[in-house]
Order: structure tokens, then C-alpha cells, then sequence
């Protein structure tokens, strides 16, 4: 089962409220019977639910994945809903995808809300709002076409305190506001607002700024940054980021589109 990488439009931790874009970046799940050597603590936590609920057999899991891991780029939905989508496929058992991923998410402690934003965008591509307290989806739409996508891939998160995010829920309860009617405003405001809060340095994302960037900030939990341009104003922002790591060039990936790819195989 294939999904997809994501960027931050709001972080869901301060408000519960988030939105978060599906872009370009693969994750492949396939499941075969079988015995697994390692698995990751929600890898592990998705098998426990699905063999004490179902009584399915031991699983073997096969992960193909194009996103860096503890970088904000939504890997942890990716692989959680590729992975229960590939259940319940194989043993024709019907769940809320996006929503056992958040509960399951939750449980094993990779996420504080159940990014149950991340989780849609992930599985159904294009961008959501939702809410996640009660795993509440308020809207999906397309990002739009004519907007390049450039990511300062960056992993291994440093260990942060992410609780002293809470403290501004009214100020990103705002910034969601403004993302109903305006993703590329609130996404440049989430994403600065994420960069002071969690104390990154806010020079690449100046830099791009510069550099000719409509929007540009930290997603996620980060470290990883966005840029976003008009098509065909890439190169300076591109030369510009590149100065502190590797910069990878994406899409957004509709509404949709996971199936039109299986189609076109067809
Ligand atoms: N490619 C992967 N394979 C297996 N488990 C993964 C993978 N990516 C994420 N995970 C699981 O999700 C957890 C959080 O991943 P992380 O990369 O921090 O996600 P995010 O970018 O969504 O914050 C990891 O500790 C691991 O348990
Ligand atoms: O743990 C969580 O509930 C969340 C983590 C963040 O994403 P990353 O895990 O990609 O940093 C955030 O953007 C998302 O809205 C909610």
C-alpha cells in the first residue's frame, strides 16, 4: 500500500486544530506471513492491535521509504496508515484508516495528538483540516498547482520539549483561521512561529525568505524546513538552502491521486 510524506500548514499540538499537506515523498507497505526481526515501536504496536483484535497470524512487514525519519515530514503517518491500510486489505477487514492510525499512534508514543492531520493528508493526499481531539476531519482540498515545493531535509530531531507548545494554542487556534481561507500565509506563520517557539535556527529560512521564498518555516516538530515559490522562481531559493544540507524538490500530491496511479498501471 502506497501513501505519502507530508508539510506542516499548522502544527495540531498547541490547538488540536491542524493541516498538513501530502506531498511527493513515497512510503511502499507490503505484509506476508511470516516473522519480522525488528520492528519499530508503532510497527510493533499496529501488529499487537490488529493480532489481539482479529486474531490475525504473525506478519512479516516489508517498509519502502523515501521520507528521512524524526525530521517532521510526516513519516510516522505514512508508514502507520500504509501499514494498516496493508492489513486490512490483505485480511478484508474494514477500519477508519486514518483514524486507527491516530488512536495507534497515540498508543505507542510517537505522537502527542495522534496527527490524525498528518494521517489523512498521508492516505488520501491533498491537504486537511481537521481537528484532532475527536479525530474530526473538517475539510479536504487541493494545494495549489502552479506553487514549487522545496525541503530542507533534515533528521534526527533533536530532543525537545514539545509541551511548551500548548502554551500558545490561541495563537495557532488563529493561525488555523486563517488557514481555511489562506494555507500559504498560515503555513509561512506556523512555520515561523514554530521556529522561535522551538528555539531553530531561523537562518535558512531568512535566507529563502530572501531569496525570493512566499513562504518558508519549520514543519512539523522539525528540524526540516520548506520553501514554497511560484513554478520556475526555484533556482535562488534552491542555491540558497542548499548551503546548509541536502534540498529535495517536490509536489503536492492530490486528492485522489494514489489511486490514479494504480489505474495508470493498469
Ligand atoms: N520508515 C519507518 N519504518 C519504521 N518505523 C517508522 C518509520 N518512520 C517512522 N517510524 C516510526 O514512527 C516513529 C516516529 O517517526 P518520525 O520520523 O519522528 O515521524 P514524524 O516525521 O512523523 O514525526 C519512529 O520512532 C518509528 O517508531
Ligand atoms: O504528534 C503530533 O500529534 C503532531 C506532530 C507534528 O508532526 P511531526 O510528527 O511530523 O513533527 C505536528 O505537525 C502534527 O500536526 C501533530
Amino acid at each position: 500500500m502506497q501513501t505519502f510524506g507530508g508539510i506542516s500548514i499548522v502544527n495540531a499540538i498547541p490547538s488540536w486544530y491542524g493541516s498538513s499537506m501530502a506531498i511527493d515523498l513515497k512510503v511502499n507497505v507490503d505484509v506476508e506471513e511470516g516473522h519480522s526481526t525488528f520492528q519499530s515501536s508503532l510497527v510493533k504496536t499496529i501488529l499487537d492491535y490488529f493480532r489481539e483484535t482479529y486474531n490475525i497470524p504473525e506478519l512479516k512487514v516489508n517498509i519502502r521509504s523515501e521520507i528521512p525519519q524524526m525530521s517532521g515530514l510526516k513519516s510516522s503517518s505514512a508508514v502507520s496508515t500504509a501499514l494498516i491500510a496493508a492489513i486490512s486489505e490483505k485480511f478484508g477487514i474494514e477500519v477508519d484508516i486514518p483514524k486507527l492510525s491516530a488512536i495507534l499512534s497515540i498508543k505507542s508514543g510517537v505522537s502527542v495528538t495522534g496527527a490524525y492531520d498528518d494521517a489523512t493528508a498521508a492516505y488520501y493526499g491533498g491537504v486537511s483540516f481537521t481537528y484532532n481531539k475527536e479525530f474530526k476531519l473538517i475539510k479536504m482540498e487541493n494545494f495549489p498547482e502552479d506553487i514549487s515545493i522545496l525541503i530542507l531535509a533534515i533528521g534526527n530531531r533533536p530532543n525537545i520539549d514539545l509541551k511548551i507548545l500548548k502554551k500558545y494554542n490561541l495563537l495557532f487556534e488563529e493561525i488555523f483561521k486563517i488557514a481555511l481561507r489562506d494555507i500559504i500565509t498560515a503555513m509561512k506563520l506556523n512555520g515561523l512561529a514554530i521556529a522561535e517557539i522551538l528555539g531553530y535556527d531561523k537562518e535558512p529560512i531568512i535566507s529563502a525568505l530572501k531569496n525570493g521564498a512566499i513562504a518558508s518555516g519549520i514543519s512539523g516538530n522539525g528540524p526540516s524546513i520548506f520553501a514554497l515559490c511560484k513554478e520556475g522562481d526555484d533556482g535562488p531559493i534552491y542555491e540558497s538552502l542548499s548551503k546548509y544540507g541536502k534540498v529535495i524538490v517536490t509536489r503536492a500530491v492530490e486528492i485522489g491521486d494514489r489511486y490514479r496511479k494504480i489505474d495508470n498501471t493498469r
